[in-house]
């Protein structure tokens, strides 16, 4: 009698994603979490980024090749300068040390565009996974403070002014950490300035011109997030608490600078987590839905999350860059109806917040319940 073997498929989950249309499921594997390998996240060196087309062109393989794989990748030679990085690090630091009291002056609730203060343990991003242990603050684009097209709002042209996504209130309410404003925007400027010499990259490995972009980036989405990690409690270690659920970015690409901690994982395509561990003198870079939307799925968004187990705080300070969009021909008809990047991060944004809102309730009535 012959035996047959069967070998058992690992067991696997299934993790619900949002999108601006709703809900989407992955089968996720119930693996261990395994090391990113140099090919799945590779590092692509931008020296002579700021150089020439030729130069551009070369780099611009290595992200067509990333951004069709993972749709993850490191940078190297960025330009960033490690005391503009180290400078934003600290300030947050200050910020995230004050008083809640203090805090609450620039919180997200008082925001129509989501700037602000997010307190620890207040968002969701992943239903199927835990809150979101991290607490953030954010701030959006205004042309104020933009090296290369500073003017106020009111000069700008009207059809623009509307996606003018930048609060003051963030300043005002931080005005009392000397140099915050001035040393948090520092380092988005720098990171603006990289966007916008990456973006010509990006073009060129679409095999556009690579001024493609340059109109719609003159007002772009060049969102600014701090995000700080606490050590994970025993409580939440028991119950798998993420510092950060699951999810794509919203806009066209993502540069994100990590400390040395480490916790950010990437998703592969056959539903296995990888750590894309840090790399000192590196920043991560990830295609948001945008880009791949408007890549007509050429560059792929990836899921990644942040699940920190290390003894110690984490800081990481991601930039969201975004334009408005069109990029199909004859031959690659547009899959999706055009719509602005705005819009399309707004429709996200909003849904995020209303669960969180229904979340909150329910909580409410099920603790008024229970006390009964
Ligand atoms: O903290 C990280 O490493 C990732 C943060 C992130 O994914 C985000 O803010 O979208
Ligand atoms: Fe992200």
């Amino acid at each position: 009698m012959s035996t047959i073997t069967m070998t058992e498929a690992p067991s696997s989950y299934k993790l619900e994603l949002h999108t601006a249309y709703g809900p989407v499921f992955r089968d996720v594997l119930n693996t261990e979490p395994r090391d990113a390998t140099e090919e799945e996240v590779p590092i692509v060196d931008l020296d002579g980024l700021f150089t020439s087309t030729e130069s551009r062109k070369k780099i611009a393989q290595a992200v067509r090749t990333a951004g069709t794989n993972m749709g993850f990748f490191y940078i190297k030679n960025h330009g960033i300068d490690d005391q503009v990085i180290a400078k934003a690090k600290s300030q947050f630091l200050s910020f995230v040390q004050q008083d809640t009291k203090l805090k609450e002056k620039v919180s997200q609730d008082k925001s129509k565009y989501y700037n602000g203060w997010k307190a620890p343990r207040s968002t969701n991003i992943s239903r199927t996974e835990s809150v979101d242990v991290k607490e953030s603050f954010s701030w959006r684009y205004h042309p104020e403070n933009d090296p290369d097209h500073s003017q106020p709002l009111s000069s700008l042209p009207s059809e623009v002014q509307p996606w003018i996504r930048g609060e003051a209130f963030v300043w005002e309410g931080t005005s009392h950490i000397p140099n915050f404003k001035t040393d948090i925007l520092k380092y988005w400027k720098s990171c603006l300035q990289l966007a916008r010499h990456l973006v010509k990259v990006f073009a060129l490995s679409l095999d556009l011109p690579e001024d493609y972009f340059d109109s719609r980036t003159t007002f772009p989405g060049a969102d600014g997030v701090l995000n700080y990690y606490p050590v994970t409690t025993a409580e939440e270690t028991a119950a798998n608490s993420v510092g950060l659920g699951s999810h794509t970015d919203l806009q066209l690409f993502t540069l994100l600078w990590q400390d040395e901690v480490g916790g950010l994982q990437v998703l592969t395509k056959d539903g296995q987590w990888i750590k894309a561990k840090p790399r000192p003198g590196t920043f991560v870079v990830n295609i948001g839905d945008f880009m791949m939307r408007l890549s007509n799925d050429f560059f792929k968004s990836t899921v990644h999350r942040v699940y920190n187990r290390a003894p110690v705080e984490r800081v990481s300070m991601p930039f969201f860059f975004g334009v408005i969009p069109t990029c199909t021909s004859p031959e690659n008809p547009p899959k999706y109806e055009p719509i602005s990047c705005g819009d399309w991060c707004q429709l996200r944004f909003k849904l995020e917040a209303e669960r969180m809102a229904k979340m909150l309730a329910e909580r409410e009535t099920t603790t008024k319940l229970s006390a009964k």
